[in-house]
């Protein structure tokens, strides 16, 4: 139970290996859904088709006996809007809210009958009795039909997939970090746009954020908000150096390891080391994020870099990536071509100091190499 009206009529998915595809979720994922109990009855998005059984036994519990008037669609993505043609099918009378763009892309997925459905935009109020929904638009947060609903009986926002993270409900898991991979690696590049809608949001009074994904959240809503603030403007979250290596043979990784040392030893206050060939990509943009000095290490690979890293700063640039102190080590054994690489790729994003200088490796690590990363340390901590 949400509040008295409010129930939780999600579900949770344990067996699902990649979430949109591509991000691995040990711990599952949940699909929020929720159902408000006035004189009119509205249900709030739907779940994943994966899920939809236990979903509309969720639903009919809950209901006990009642029917849905309304079911409100903040954005059509399937992992929300896949089960909506079986929800209609079980309940005909049931009237789709959404806003113009909504219902352009609605038929993009199902046949269905949009005769009655009610079409909202920025401020539209929808009366189900003593709760009142009001609607705010928030395009490309991260899908282009991507509304929030807030009630003012109750103070809620239905915040679509804001402070939504990876986790089936019972994770035992910090909430910031998955939020926080959810974050960047799903919405990092609407920062402007999430930014839009936080300001929006600050008008109103809510007590509760109910997400499409993870816990709802009832306390200390300032931290959540904090965070979102932080993550859409691109700032620093975590004061420290993350270092992120590719490397064929080990020498780099060796050099990684040892400025992660000499770092520590200064004082540094965080130090995170990913190896891109074998850690999982969308944590390590995360921590690329989070940090707001990065330190990329990789060998030369045919004229070039090697392929984790190159497609490590390819996630990066697709992610909006910008506002950071990036400092570069290479190893080459003939004609060391990693940082050139790595350069002309961050050079296409926004606002990033390249530390020099550029720490070039031969082969193995020598005395010169291990002086010139006591400089860099020196460098990142100055
Ligand atoms: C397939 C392949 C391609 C390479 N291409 C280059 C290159 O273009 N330029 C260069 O200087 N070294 C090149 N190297 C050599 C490595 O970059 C070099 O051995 C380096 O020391 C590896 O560092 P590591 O031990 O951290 O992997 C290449 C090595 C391999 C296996």
């Amino acid at each position: 139970m949400v509040t008295q009206d409010i129930r939780y009529i999600g579900v949770d998915d344990k067996t699902l290996d990649l979430f949109e595809g591509q991000y691995a979720i040990p711990n599952g994922v949940a699909y929020n859904s929720y159902l408000i109990l006035d004189e009119k009855v509205a249900v709030m998005d739907t779940v994943d088709k994966r899920r939809t059984a236990e979903y509309l036994d969720n639903l009919e519990r809950e209901l006990a006996g009642r029917s849905p008037d309304y079911l409100v669609i903040t954005h059509v993505e399937p992992d929300h809007a896949s089960s909506i043609r079986a929800l209609v099918d079980k309940y005909p009378g049931i009237r789709l809210v959404g806003n113009a763009k909504t219902f352009q892309m609605l038929p993009q997925y199902f046949d269905l009958d949009l005769s009655g459905a009610v079409t909202v935009k920025e401020g539209d109020l929808l009366s189900l009795g003593r709760h009142e929904l009001s609607f705010l638009m928030a395009p490309m947060v991260h899908w282009p039909e991507v509304m929030v609903a807030y009630d003012s009986c109750d103070k809620v926002l239905f915040s679509a997939d804001a402070f939504g993270k990876f986790g089936a409900l019972d994770a035992e898991e910090d909430w910031a970090c998955e939020a926080r991979r959810y974050y960047f690696n799903i919405v990092g590049k609407y920062g402007p746009q999430v930014q839009a809608l936080l300001k929006k949001a600050a008008a109103l009074d809510i007590r509760v954020i109910c997400p499409l994904h993870g816990p709802v959240l009832k306390e200390d809503l300032g931290y959540y908000l904090g965070k979102y603030d932080v993550w859409s403007s691109y700032g620093v979250e975590q004061e420290g150096v993350f270092i992120a290596y590719a490397s064929l043979h080990g020498n780099t990784a060796g050099a990684a390891a040892r400025l992660a040392e000499l770092l520590r030893d200064k004082g540094c206050p965080s130090v995170a080391v990913a190896d891109l060939a074998r850690d999982d990509m969308s944590e390590a943009l995360e921590d690329a994020f989070k940090y707001g000095k990065v330190v990329l290490a990789a060998s030369s690979y045919n004229a070039g870099v090697m392929p984790f890293m190159e497609d490590f700063l390819h996630h990066l640039k697709a992610k909006n990536y910008q506002k950071r102190t990036v400092a570069l080590i290479e190893n080459g054994s003939w004609a060391p071509s990693a940082a050139r690489t790595m350069r002309e790729i961050l050079s296409q994003m926004k606002e990033i100091e390249i530390v020099e200088p550029v720490v070039t490796i031969r082969g193995a690590v020598k005395q010169g190499d291990l002086e010139a990363l006591e400089t860099l340390a020196a460098a990142l901590l100055g």
